[in-house]
């Protein structure tokens, strides 16, 4: 597992004194014409020229009333989380976008990943392509309290997207929407990938190696730099991402190592000289929170009992008091 050379601890909490605005969850009609419907949820017109949505109002099973306020939000939650570890990180080979499952290791390291932002909303989930950023990502939520359902949304065709259709407007309301998205894929590692690491060091020279792994300008063979994949990653995010956070939605990322690393870059402002230091470490969540256009890293929660953890925003404990509640009845 990759060493953390940057901060990534929970961190000293304070409740924000502004006066709260709760958050405000899209409640689409499943019978409303296809432009009045966000672009980022259109799924698909049935026959019926019914358009259906997995929104992402919550609702209490038991009483059938909104789980969070339906008033809009002016803050979003924002979890940035590596995949666990690869079979290819076990054996230490340069993975790129090799499409490489998890290890046990890597499947425990999902689960522990998943309690600890057991109590943190997820609205939509962002993941990569490859499999372990998905397997990470539908591990983790098996451990959220919400018990809300990961779903992949399927838009490689139109008969992708209407034969994954749900029929029921509750079920979807309890669904989470997963999408898949090639651009939060690991940075493509060139002639590297397949190599193992610690003999290509000692063929080209550790120096060389670092400056190919932790460099901001310099690709590796015939592969992305960070530069490179920043490109691709953080206009995805920017143009897809972003924009639900400003409308309240609370996000999970689960990707890579080095696509995090050129979002991280995004978000924390750092210099290509400081990003050389970052290296994320496998299966740990870290929190930010987005809130009047600004993102602030909380670090990363250390367990679903880190009372901080939810002190962090008035959103966040409360919507922490509601699961506590939720879990007595
Ligand atoms: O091999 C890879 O794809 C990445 C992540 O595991 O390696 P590195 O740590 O060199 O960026």
């Amino acid at each position: 597992m990759a060493s953390t050379t940057m901060s990534h601890q929970a961190i000293g909490s304070t409740v924000s004194h502004r006066p709260f605005r709760a958050s405000q969850f899209l409640k689409e009609p499943l019978n409303v014409p296809m432009n009045f419907i966000p672009k980022r949820f259109k799924i698909e017109a049935t026959a019926s020229s019914q358009v259906s949505v997995i929104g992402n109002t919550v609702l209490s099973p038991s009483k059938n009333k909104p789980f969070e306020s339906k008033k809009k939000s002016n803050e979003a939650a924002l979890i940035l989380i590596r995949h666990g570890e690869s079979l290819w990180n076990e054996k230490n080979l340069f993975t790129g976008c090799v499409d490489v499952p998890l290890t046990q290791k890597g499947v425990g390291e999902a689960i522990e990943a998943g309690k600890k932002i057991s109590n943190i909303p997820v609205d939509l989930i962002f993941t990569s392509s490859l499999i372990r950023a998905q397997m990470t990502a539908m591990l983790a939520m098996t451990q959220h309290r919400r018990k809300k359902v990961p779903i992949i949304l399927h838009n490689e065709s139109v008969k992708a997207k209407t034969w994954s259709h749900v029929f029921s407007e509750e079920t979807r309301k309890q669904s989470i929407p997963v999408i898949a998205a090639w651009q939060l894929n690991e940075r493509m590692y060139g002639e590297l990938q397949g190599l193992n690491k610690k003999e290509t060091a000692e063929r080209y020279g550790t120096q060389q190696v670092h400056e190919w792994r932790r460099s901001y300008e310099i690709p590796p063979p015939k592969g992305e730099s960070l530069e490179m994949c920043a490109e691709r990653a953080v206009a995805y995010f920017e143009d897809n991402i972003k924009p639900e956070l400003a409308s309240g939605n609370n996000v999970m990322i689960a990707a890579h190592g080095n696509s995090l690393r050129s979002i991280i870059m995004y978000l924390d402002d750092l210099t290509s000289q400081e990003v050389t230091t970052l290296d994320l470490s496998t299966g740990i969540p870290l929190l930010y929170i987005f809130k009047e256009g600004k993102f602030m890293k909380r670090g990363s929660p250390v367990g679903p009992t880190e009372a901080g953890v939810y002190a962090y925003t008035k959103r966040l404990a409360q919507y922490r008091e509601k699961l506590d509640e939720a879990s007595l009845k």
